[in-house]
């Protein structure tokens, strides 16, 4: 990345902590405000609502979160157009309703990388995380579990495992300096994060060696302060040391400028919690127990051969998914060790079946993953345990049938939704599998490459 460029966007120290209180007088201008919440230690804002009794606790809390929806990123082209991306109109991106015909680097990658780490806020340093330490690594689940994701209405919390987080951070290849996180000085408070993993992807022709970017976050009493820049120059920066210039990433915010938007379909297992939850609706004309009968699956499944996959099967594996892949615009090639990392079953964090036929020739694999969340503010329900499709790739049963069949695995397991994306071959058993479309777009990203905008049905990856 070029050092003007950099410039362009790098504030002082000060004026990033100036962010949040523009225009507020302060006497005591000495004290950066995020290390004075820091010292005091942090209020959690759940903890000081328990005194109080729960229908208030609600109303406080329906009406805290409302307050701090408008302050994100645009979650809509429409909004995007409006809004001014001060950050992301420095960057090698392509601008938004730019239309795209060429296929390349936006960016030279042969300029010189930035020697010193950017500068944070005062009171905050840079620190890479040793995830291999329980102690680290139980800290980041904490700064994640905490600040990552929540639902728009505040009914939902994402549970990050360290088991999960092992999975997602440590494949084959994956770099020391790009577990890179912010702690407060005082305290060694971890309160921002950002991640880098190698991977080698194919967009339509060409084959690149980049990073995929995940786990972006900042703690929720550090927003708005441009700290979320600085975690992507600095993590930038690193990935450029080592000799990569492009990105892939995905995010549900409208940024300029997706290479695809994706949608979000869910199928109910447990329709009774999920209607309980208020995460799905009965729809007109539906009771309760029409609509569990509608969403009720077969109690055994159909495909012989079907089972778990074993270490045995990662040369078959390999060899079925990089040729199934091809027929995409954007996707990964994976290696064998690859391969073993993201698709062999590990308990409670990914899961992976394949159809062995009676030669012993693999013919199918699917694969998902398991989010587990914490349901907020609920009488009965604590837990809510969701899968999410990753690859399901078939060459002699119909991915229908697969699917139908990890659907009740799936169930009888105590998962509770299914969710897949629209991308790869997903649309052949999205609608006929009873999976509707949620309201959620997830959007694809390159960074430092353009090409043509891609269609989800020629999007071959998922990320996590
Ligand atoms: C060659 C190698 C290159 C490697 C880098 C490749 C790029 C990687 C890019 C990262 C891929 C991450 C993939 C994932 O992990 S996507 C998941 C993102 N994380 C979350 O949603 C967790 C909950 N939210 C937070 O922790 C914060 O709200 C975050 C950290 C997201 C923003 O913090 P905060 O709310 O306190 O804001 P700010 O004042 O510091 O900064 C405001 C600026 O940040 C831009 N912003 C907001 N959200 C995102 C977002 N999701 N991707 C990219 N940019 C985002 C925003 O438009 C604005 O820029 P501009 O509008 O002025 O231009």
């Amino acid at each position: 990345m070029p050092e003007n460029t950099d410039m362009a966007e790098q504030q002082s120290p000060e004026k990033i902590s100036e962010g949040s209180d523009a225009g507020k007088k302060q006497k005591k201008p000495k004290k950066n405000k995020g290390e004075a919440w820091a010292m005091e230690g942090p209020r959690d804002p759940f903890k000081l609502l328990d005194a109080l009794p729960e229908e208030k606790q609600q109303e406080i809390q329906r009406a805290l979160h409302l307050f701090s929806l408008g302050q994100g990123p645009p979650k809509n082209l429409q909004d995007a157009r409006k809004h001014n991306f001060r950050f992301w109109n420095t960057q090698p991106v392509p601008k938004l309703d730019e239309e795209v015909t060429t296929h390349g680097p936006i960016q030279s990658e042969k300029q010189s990388v930035r020697e010193e780490s950017y500068s944070l806020p005062e009171g905050f340093c840079w620190d890479t995380l040793d995830l291999g330490n329980p102690e680290q690594l139980g800290e980041l689940c904490t700064l994640l579990n905490e600040n990552y994701t929540e639902e728009d209405d505040n009914t939902l919390r994402s549970h990050y495992s360290p088991e999960f987080l092992l999975w997602a951070l440590c494949p084959p290849g994956w770099q020391p300096d790009w577990h890179c996180g912010v702690r407060v000085n005082s305290n060694r408070k971890l309160v921002g994060f950002i991640n880098a993993i190698p991977a080698t992807v194919q967009i339509y022709d060409t084959e690149r060696k980049m990073v995929e970017v995940n786990f972006l976050c900042v703690h929720k009493k550090l927003r708005s302060k441009r700290v979320a820049p600085v975690l992507i120059r600095e993590i930038s920066r690193r990935i450029q040391k080592q000799g990569l210039f492009q990105a892939v990433y995905s995010a549900s915010a409208v940024l300029p400028s997706p290479v695809a938007s994706c949608r979000y379909w869910h199928r109910s297992l447990n329709p009774r919690k999920l209607i309980e939850l208020n995460l799905s609706s009965l729809t007109r004309n539906m009771t309760l127990q029409r609509t569990l009968k509608l969403n009720r699956l077969p109690e055994a499944t159909k495909t012989s051969g079907l089972r778990l996959m074993a270490l045995a099967d990662v040369p078959q594996v390999q060899t079925l998914l990089t040729e199934y892949l091809r027929g995409f615009q954007l996707f990964p090639i994976l290696n064998q060790e690859e391969v073993q990392h993201w698709f062999l079953p590990r308990d409670g964090v990914v899961d992976t079946y394949v159809v062995e036929g009676t030669d012993g020739t693999i013919t199918a694999v699917m694969s998902f993953y398991t989010m587990s969340s914490i349901v907020l503010n609920h009488l009965v329900h604590r837990r809510l345990k969701a899968a999410y499709a990753l690859y399901a790739v078939t060459t002699a049963t119909p991915v229908q049938q697969i699917m139908e069949d990890i659907l009740i695995i799936a169930k009888a397991r105590g998962f509770d939704v299914f969710t897949a994306l629209d991308v790869l071959g997903n649309k052949g058993f999205l609608e006929p599998l009873r999976f509707t479309e949620g309201d959620v777009c997830m959007n694809y990203y390159l960074y430092n490459w353009k090409c043509p905008r891609i269609n989800p049905d020629k999007v071959g990856m998922v990320l996590k």
